[in-house]
C-alpha cells in the first residue's frame, strides 16, 4: 500500500536558518499523529512542505506516492484539507456563503456544505456574518472549510488553540470521526497533554529535528523516566513499606501515613509485587506514568514544547 505521507531525510533552511533538519516521518491513513515542539520547532514548515506550498531543502516529499510541489501537485492537494493557524475571514459574509465560496474553489459541490456546518457545530449561526462569530466559531469554521470535499489527509496547525473546553472537545470529537473514516489527521499542538490520549502517535520536533516519534508507551521507553507512585498506608508503616521496595525506589516526600515514591520503570512489576505482599498496611496506591510533558522536557534536555 502506498504510504499517505512520506518524509526522506527532509531539510528546509529559510538563508541560513535550519528550519528542519534531517526529518524522516511516514503516516498512514486511519491515524492521528500529534506534531509537537516549541515556537520554531518546524512544525509548520513541514506542513507547509506536505501542502507543496513549499519545497524541501533536499531530501524528497511523497504525499500518497506524488511530490506535493511537483508537477502533480494540484491533484495532491485536492485530497488535502489545511486549517491554517490563523484563520482570517471576510467579516461581512456569512458562514454559509463563506463555505459556498471555498466549496466553489476546491470544486467540491455545495450542498454538502450545511453537513458540515453541523459537524463542527454551527448549524444555527450558519447565517449570521462571520464577523459576529467568537473566536472558537471561527476556528470551527476553519475546521469546516478544511472539511469541504472529505479530505483522506487533514492538515491542522494549532487547532485547539484559543478555545474554551467545550469546543476543544468538539473539535477532538470531529477529529476522531475523521481518523475513524479512514482519513489521516495531522495536527500541530503545544497543548501536550491534551492530545496524550486522543491521538495514536506523537512526532517531536526539537529545533527542527525530529528528536522522537511513536506512540505514547514507545516514547516511555525511549525515555525512561521514573514512574510516580503514592501510597496511603496505615499509620506509622512506611518505614515497613519503604524497606519492601528500597531497591527500586526513591523518596520523593513521606509523613506517618503517606509516601511519594519515584520508581524505576524496569522495576514496576517488582514495586507492585512487593506492595501486593503487603496488603495488610496498604490504604490506596496511585501509579502515574510520566506524561508527554515530562517526556518532551527529558527528551530535549528541559525545554518545555
Ligand atoms: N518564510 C520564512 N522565512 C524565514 N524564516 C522562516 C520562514 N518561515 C519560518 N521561518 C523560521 O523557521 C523556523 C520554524 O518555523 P515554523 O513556523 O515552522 O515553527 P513552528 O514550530 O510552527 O512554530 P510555532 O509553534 O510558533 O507556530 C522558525 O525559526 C521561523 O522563524
Amino acid at each position: 500500500m502506498t504510504p499517505t505521507i512520506t518524509l526522506e531525510h527532509v531539510s528546509r533552511r529559510y538563508g541560513r536558518l535550519s528550519a528542519l533538519d534531517d526529518v524522516s516521518l511516514r503516516a498512514d491513513a486511519g491515524e492521528t499523529v500529534a506534531l509537537v515542539g516549541h515556537n520554531g520547532a518546524g512544525k509548520t514548515t513541514l506542513m507547509k512542505l506536505i501542502l507543496g506550498l513549499i519545497r524541501p531543502t533536499a531530501g524528497t516529499v511523497r504525499v500518497l506516492g506524488e511530490d506535493p510541489a511537483g508537477r502533480h501537485g494540484a491533484r495532491v492537494r485536492a485530497r488535502l484539507g489545511f486549517l491554517p493557524e490563523s484563520v482570517a475571514f471576510h467579516a461581512a459574509m456569512t458562514g454559509t456563503e463563506l463555505l459556498a465560496f471555498y466549496a466553489r474553489l476546491k470544486n467540491a459541490p455545495v450542498k454538502a456544505n450545511p453537513g458540515i456546518l453541523h459537524r463542527v457545530g454551527l448549524s444555527e449561526a450558519a447565517d449570521r456574518r462571520v464577523g459576529t462569530y467568537s473566536k472558537g466559531m471561527r476556528q470551527r469554521l476553519g475546521l469546516a472549510q478544511a472539511l469541504i470535499g472529505e479530505p483522506g489527509i487533514l492538515l491542522l496547525d494549532e487547532p485547539t488553540s484559543g478555545l474554551d473546553p467545550d469546543s476543544r472537545r468538539q473539535v477532538y470529537d470531529t477529529i476522531a470521526e475523521l481518523r475513524d473514516r479512514g482519513a489521516l489527521v495531522l495536527l500541530s499542538t503545544h497543548a501536550l497533554a491534551e492530545v496524550e490520549s486522543r491521538v495514536d502517535r506523537v512526532a517531536m520536533l526539537h529545533r527542527g529535528r525530529l528528536i522522537a516519534a511513536g506512540d505514547v508507551a514507545a516514547l516511555r521507553r525511549r525515555a525512561p523516566m521514573p514512574v510516580r507512585v503514592r501510597l496511603t498506608v496505615r499509620h506509622c508503616t512506611t518505614q515497613r513499606v519503604l524497606d519492601a521496595v528500597a531497591a527500586w525506589a526513591t523518596v520523593l516526600a513521606r509523613d506517618p501515613e503517606h509516601l511519594d515514591l519515584a520508581v524505576d520503570p524496569a522495576h514496576r512489576a517488582d514495586v507492585i509485587h512487593a506492595l501486593d505482599g503487603l496488603r495488610e498496611v496498604i490504604e490506596d496506591v496511585e501509579i502515574e506514568s510520566p506524561g508527554l510533558e515530562a517526556l518532551y522536557r527529558h527528551l530535549t534536555g528541559g525545554d518545555r514544547p
